[in-house]
């Protein structure tokens, strides 16, 4: 793997699709432990979970279902402040267990303001599978149940995830180079 420079900034590589890869088959191991039979749904957030969401559905041999959704946030009034909407959720939540896909809870902001929605739908059961963690960045209470990996504070790139709009194409992991 070699240096990216994107923008004035420089990329360094950080985890290989090798590791990437032993990873996304063990969170699919655990995932079909526990939801085997349960035809699960998967709810993939768009842009950056795409690759994760792909790799992770491709590993999951057994009766599951998925969709992808985009999140809109704009403000809300002053007295509810953010509001985040979902764009692309056309299947009925009520009574199925779901797990949202994420590639990354870094505040927790998105997920934290999204969750009560769902919550709202009545699904039989609620998780969160994402593919990295910054638990020093994050302060929104999350429970998150399946991690691939958690990482410290520092952007990364690749592997769905973007800087200003480029490098979700990378195959592996780079951090930036401070
Ligand atoms: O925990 P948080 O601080 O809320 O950050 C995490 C969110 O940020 C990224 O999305 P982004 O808004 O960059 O959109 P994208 O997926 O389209 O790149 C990522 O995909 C998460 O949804
Ligand atoms: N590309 C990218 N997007 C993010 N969204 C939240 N944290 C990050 C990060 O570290 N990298």
């Amino acid at each position: 793997m070699k240096t990216i420079e994107l923008f004035g900034k420089t990329f360094v590589p950080y985890i290989s699709a090798a590791e990437i890869q032993v990873q996304v088959e063990r969170l699919a191991k655990e995932i079909k432990a526990e939801y085997e039979g349960k035809k699960p749904l998967f709810i993939a957030i768009l842009n950056g979970s795409f690759m994760f969401a792909s790799d992770l559905f491709k590993c999951l041999d057994f009766e599951s279902e998925i969709c992808f959704i985009k999140l809109a946030s704009y403000k809300g009034t002053k007295s509810s402040g953010q509001v985040i909407s979902a764009i692309g959720l056309d299947i009925d939540v009520k009574g199925r267990d779901v797990i949202v896909l994420e590639d990354i809870v870094d505040t927790g902001r998105t997920l934290y303001t999204f969750l009560p929605q769902l919550k709202n739908q009545l699904p039989a059961s609620l998780k969160i599978c994402t593919f990295l963690h910054k638990p020093e960045a994050t302060e929104y209470p999350l429970d998150l149940q399946y991690v691939g990996f958690s990482i410290p504070n520092n952007f990364v790139l690749g592997y769905g995830m973007d800087f200003d709009g480029y490098g979700r194409n990378i195959p592996e992991l780079y951090q930036i180079k401070e």
